[in-house]
Formats: structure tokens, sequence, C-alpha cells
């Protein structure tokens, strides 16, 4: 085995700290051999699906990567832009954001990054580039805030496999959720409140979370719960009662039995119900992409109101709003701490670097 190394680093080099934010990940283009190439590799990550692989394999490759692909970049093509994928230049907006916001902190010795758990960039590679600029110690923050065993889980997977092949590894720290943080629930209060301001307010309030099967809520996936937990955390910091607001999930794959109830089949029911008024928001999509801006800012919308609503809207993720990354800056310092290095601190090291270089050691 050939660990992977650098093999010329300087050894005055001052220990960075490099923080690395991550999502799911998004096809390079919108056309059917991207797609393919995008859904092979998420389709096959064991945490995502759990069916046995040699039947998974050829589930995967004799049906889903003949029809799949096609279909989703028709979906892709209607939600792309000039800058690509919007959950990629979501994405890169936070990091940049995030960067300037630590710097007032921390100088130049805190780094971030972008990586995406699939596709590219790849995780190992900006791993590869942090490594080289001086990182020593890693926080991973990815952005889905609430745990599931599918997301968060398989991105440390992803992480620890990238370690098996590193010759010299950092000190590192992974977020592995912060679905009740209060700087999150906050910002999701705000987002919310800011809207209203503008749009008023809806008969219901829906809380639409990416959906997953129900069998792993079953298994110990705490996903189900998290969300719930941030929706109720978030109507009290709105002031809603139990009956102002829903929770439900979305994005159903495939014909087992998935997290109820169903975004699609609650706005669907709910003219009859009397509720024709809604907006829907989305919490555990730190950023917009296919499954909000057409899932539901589209599909959905053409549910509720072919059922007999009347309003409808979709009230946009945190992406990179200055209140999203306040508080993703407060949960990334949170962890650093033990590790902090102000900027007076890095002063006084380049100072006693400088002495060290001016007159030798002692
Ligand atoms: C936010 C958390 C997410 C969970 C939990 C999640 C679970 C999950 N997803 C699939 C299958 C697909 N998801 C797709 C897109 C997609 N999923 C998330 C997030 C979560 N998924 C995001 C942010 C996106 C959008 C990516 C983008 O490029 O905009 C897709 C691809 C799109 C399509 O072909 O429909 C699939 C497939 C499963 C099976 C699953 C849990 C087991
Ligand atoms: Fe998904
Ligand atoms: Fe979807």
């Amino acid at each position: 085995m050939d660990y992977r190394g650098f093999p010329d680093f300087s050894h005055g080099q001052a220990d960075k700290i490099g923080v690395l934010v991550t999502n799911l990940g998004t096809p390079d283009a919108p056309d059917a051999p991207s797609l393919r190439r995008y859904l092979r590799q998420f389709l096959a990550d064991p945490r995502v699906v759990e069916v046995p692989r040699a039947l998974w394999w050829l589930i995967l490759n004799g049906v889903i990567l003949r029809i799949r692909p096609r279909r989703s970049a028709a979906a892709y093509k209607t939600v792309w832009t000039e800058r690509g994928s919007p959950l990629l230049f979501h994405t890169k907006d936070q990091a940049a954001k995030l960067q300037q916001k630590l710097q007032q902190d921390y100088g130049d010795n805190v780094v971030v990054g972008y990586a995406m758990r699939y596709g590219s960039p790849a995780i190992g590679t900006v791993i590869d580039e942090m490594l080289e600029a001086g990182v020593r110690k890693l926080v991973l923050l990815p952005l889905y805030p609430q745990y599931s065993g599918a997301t968060t889980g398989s991105t440390f997977d992803a992480l620890a496999h990238d370690f098996t092949r590193r010759r010299w590894l950092p000190d590192f720290r992974f977020i592995s959720h912060y679905h009740d943080d209060a700087g999150y629930i906050k910002a999701c209060a705000a987002q919310i409140k800011a809207f209203w301001t503008q749009h008023g307010q809806p008969q219901k309030l829906i809380f639409s979370y990416h959906g997953v099967p129900l069998k792993y809520l079953q298994k110990g996936d705490p996903y189900h719960c998290e969300c719930h937990k941030t929706s109720r955390l978030i109507a009290n910091e709105l002031g809603l009662g139990n009956e102002d607001y829903l929770t439900t999930f979305q994005s159903r794959f495939g014909r087992e039995e998935w997290l109820k109830p169903y975004t699609d089949a609650t706005l669907k029911a709910l003219p009859e119900q009397g509720v024709k008024n809604v907006q829907v928001v989305c919490p555990g999509f730190s950023a917009d992409c296919l499954e909000t801006i057409e899932e539901i800012g589209e599909e959905n919308r053409e549910y509720f109101e072919e059922a007999g609503g009347e309003s409808y809207a979709y009230i946009p993720a945190l992406n990179a709003t200055d209140a999203h990354i306040d508080a993703l800056a407060a949960i990334v310092q949170r962890e650093l701490q033990g590790w902090q290095l102000t900027r007076d601190e890095q002063q006084s090291a380049e100072r006693a670097q400088q002495l060290e270089k001016d007159y030798g050691s002692i």
C-alpha cells in the first residue's frame, strides 16, 4: 500500500484549521450521460439503498439506470442556471461567505472548502488541497441539519475511506447534526418571518423534509425524530400552535413505504379539508436544489391547485443568507474550541517565527 503524503511540506509551517462543508452532490450537466454517472455513484451507496447488493446491482443497472437518467435530466434542465446546478452554486457561495466570516476571527489560519459526497468536487480532492495548504486540524460539516445514516453517515464513510489511504492524518472533528441549534432555528424562523412580511401568513405552514424509507426509522435512524424536533422549535420561535403547521416528507424513491405523511398526498388532501392557503418550507435543505425548486416549487404546487387549493408559496432555503452563515460559523466555532487560534495568537506565533529566523532557536 502506498500511503499518500506530501514530502515537500515545510517544517516551520503554522498549523492551519480546515473547515470542509459538504452537500449531497449533483450531476455535472442536465443531460442523460451526466445523470447516469451521478445516479450510479449515488444509488450504489449501501447507506442510501439497503437492499442485498447482488439484487440491487441487477435492478440498478438493468432498470433504473436505463430509465431514470433521461427523466431526471429533463427535471434538472428546468432548474439549471448560468452558474450551473443550484445546489452547487449555493454551496460554493456558502463556503466563500463562511471563509470571510471566520477570517474575521482567525485571519489566514482558517481555510474553508466545499465538496460533494457524490460527483465533484470530490471530498478526497478537496482534502488534498487543504492538507497541501498546511491544514492539520480539520472540521467536517455536512450541510444536513438532521442526521441520517443515508446522508450524514455516508459522508463520514467517504471521509473515513479517504483517510485510510493517507500517510499523515489531521486532527479531526465531525459535526453530525445541528437540527436543534439555536442559531439555525432562529435563522429558519427569521427567513419565514421575512417571507410573511412580504406575502402574509398562511392558513397552514408545511415543513417538508426529504424522506427516507420507513424501515430506517424502525432500525434506529434518528432522522424522523430530528425533523419533528426542528419543526417544533421553529414553530415555537414563530409563536405557532399545533394546528398551524404540519411536518411532511417528500421525494420518495422506489416502491417501499417511506416516512409519512407524504408531502404530495397531504397537499392533495388539504383543500378538501378546508385548507386553501399554504406555504411550504424545507428546513432540511440547506440549499435550494432540484428537490425544492422543482418538486416543491412546481410539482406540488400543481397538486395543491388541482385539488382546489387557492394560494400556494414555497419559502426559499437559507442558502447563503447572512443569518445562515452566522449560524454555521457559530456551530463551527463551538467545535473549534481547544483548537482556537485567534488573530492575536497567530500574530504572536508569526513574531516568534521571525525572532527564531533572526536570532536562531535557543
Ligand atoms: C436533505 C437530505 C436528504 C436525504 C435524507 C436524502 C435521502 C435519499 N435520497 C434518495 C434519492 C435521491 N435523492 C435525490 C436528490 C437529492 N436528495 C437530496 C437530499 C437528501 N436525500 C438533495 C439535496 C437532492 C438534490 C440534488 C440536486 O442535484 O439538486 C435524487 C436525484 C434526483 C432524481 O433523480 O430524482 C435521488 C435519486 C434516497 C434513495 C434517499 C434515502 C435513502
Ligand atoms: Fe435525496
Ligand atoms: Fe425529487
